[in-house]
């Protein structure tokens, strides 16, 4: 099929190289021309593996192009797919600015009947007001059909997400253009949902919600576990055996972030007030996220004393592993509260530092490896689970700091090594591992 997706971030691009692999002739538009430029010469501007050979593959075999011109990429399609950023108002509602502009473009250039599926997270009744504002701008002899196809992959396994994803969500008002809307991913093997318009819009943002519920439930239980002395690692596994509650989500931690549960979440409880329903229990999770990291500096505070003036590690910024993305990162709650508290940070990820620079500037010293991150430092603090954070030999905490003293937000190691290896180890939902530790320069 001739396909356009609108918006090459990560959805868009995702999306775009993912169905160029599996035979159609896609276009995929952008208004920001350096990322154009960048995607044509096969260099993509999001770290996700497995992407790039993805998209030099499908650029070399001529099924896929980028463009920055709305006349070539609306010209002659079957379907278009947008998926532009709904980013966050002010008072936590989605801002559509992007998918009024995006569907002003499409209805101005496009040159035949034509499917628009919008891709990116929307409130209930945003795919309607899209078909009216493209029907009342495009040409009126063509006629314009719009599906609701919400997206959800995750970062850093967006690939597989999408060829091998627990579903495909398919709102239609129109059944041929939701069939047709089948076809096109038929070639994914992922089961189909068919469903109406705004059930299709719900079940988005049900989603996201429902799984930051499932994590500020967790962290709620590790807290009260700390109180009461259990282990929040053998609670959630136990839990979790139970087929109704399944194991996913379960990890206990310093909060989701990233570009969509923060925003999301804030979103259905704008979407619930907008019919006059105060949605408390997710009200109560977005209260819950937004204080757990503060729940480690406070622990930190409380057995280290004031964080002014001391030498303080960070490791892992990325709001997760395996992406650069620092959008709502707890790590970066933890990175500015350290800041601010006026400890002398130095810092450490794998592949987040350069955007870690563009938010936090000279404030922190940036460290391109654990050792030099955590050398002669009196706290570490660990803020995303990275591989090479979790596989770093416990004992170099105990040979590089001054004081071996590690809060670690994301439970990497296991309270028996912290024990052996003589450091005090406070994380997550478990026990604090304190005891006698040397100061290295005594
Ligand atoms: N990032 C993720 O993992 C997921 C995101 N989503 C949703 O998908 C949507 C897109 O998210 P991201 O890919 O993260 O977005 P993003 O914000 O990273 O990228 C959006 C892109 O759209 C471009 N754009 C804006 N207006 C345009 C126009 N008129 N024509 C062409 N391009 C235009 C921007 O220049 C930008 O490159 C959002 O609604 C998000 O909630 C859904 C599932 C996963
Ligand atoms: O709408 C979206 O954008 C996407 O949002 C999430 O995907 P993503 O943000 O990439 O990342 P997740 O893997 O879901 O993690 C989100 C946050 O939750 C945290 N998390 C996750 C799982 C867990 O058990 N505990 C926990 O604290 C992670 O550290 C991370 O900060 C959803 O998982 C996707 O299905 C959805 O498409």
């Amino acid at each position: 099929m001739k396909v356009t997706v609108a918006g090459t971030g990560y959805v868009g691009l995702v999306t775009g190289v993912c169905l160029a692999e599996v035979g159609h002739e896609v276009i995929c538009i952008d208004l920001d021309e350096i990322k154009i430029r960048m995607l044509n010469s096969g260099a993509s501007p999001i770290y996700e593996p497995g992407l790039e050979d993805m998209l030099v593959k499908n650029l070399e075999g001529g099924n896929l192009r980028f463009t920055s011109s709305p006349k070539l990429a609306y010209n002659q399609r079957e379907v278009i797919i947008i998926a532009v950023g709904t980013p966050e108002n002010p008072d936590g509602s989605a801002n559509l600015s992007y998918i009024d502009s995006v569907s002003q473009d499409i209805a101005e250039h496009i040159t035949e009947e034509v499917i628009v599926t919008i891709k990116s997270t929307v409130p209930v009744g945003t795919n309607d007001r899209v078909k009216e504002l493209i029907n009342s701008r495009k040409p009126p002899h063509l006629q314009v059909e719009v599906v609701s196809n919400p997206e959800f992959l995750r970062e850093g396994s967006a690939i597989k997400d999408t060829f091998e994803g627990d579903r495909i969500v398919i709102g239609s008002a129109n059944q041929q253009a939701g069939d047709i809307i089948e076809d096109l991913y038929s070639p994914f093997k992922v089961p189909i949902v068919r469903t109406d318009i705004r059930s299709s819009e719900m079940i988005k943002y049900a989603s996201n919600a429902f799984l930051a519920t499932k994590i500020s439930f967790i962290n709620e239980i590790a807290t009260i576990c700390e109180k009461v002395g259990a282990n929040i690692e053998d609670v959630a596994a136990g839990i979790g055996l139970d087929k109704r509650i399944g194991n996913q989500f379960l990890q206990a931690g310093i909060g989701y972030g990233g570009s969509c549960f923060p925003k999301d979440t804030k979103a259905l409880v704008q979407l619930a007030g907008n019919v006059k329903h105060k949605f408390e229990l997710l009200e109560s999770v977005i209260k819950v996220n937004n204080n757990q990291p503060r729940l480690l500096i406070e622990k930190a505070k409380a057995i280290v004393g004031e964080l002014k003036g001391r030498r303080v590690a960070l490791l892992g910024l990325a709001f997760k592993p395996n992406t650069d993305d620092m959008r709502e990162s707890a790590s970066l709650v933890l990175a500015k509260e350290l800041i601010e508290s006026g400890s002398i940070v130095s810092v450490y990820d794998p592949i987040a530092l350069e955007n870690a620079r563009k938010v936090l500037g000279d404030c922190v010293k940036y460290c391109t490896s654990i050792d030099e991150a955590i050398r002669g430092t009196e706290v570490t603090f660990i803020g995303t689970e990275w591989k090479d954070i979790k596989e770093y030999p416990i004992n170099r905490f105990k040979k590089l700091m001054d004081t071996p003293r590690v809060f670690d937000g994301r439970n990497c190691y296991s309270l028996e090594e912290a024990v052996e290896h003589e450091i005090n180890y406070v994380s997550i939902g478990r026990e604090s591992v304190l005891q006698p530790i040397a100061n290295q320069n005594d």
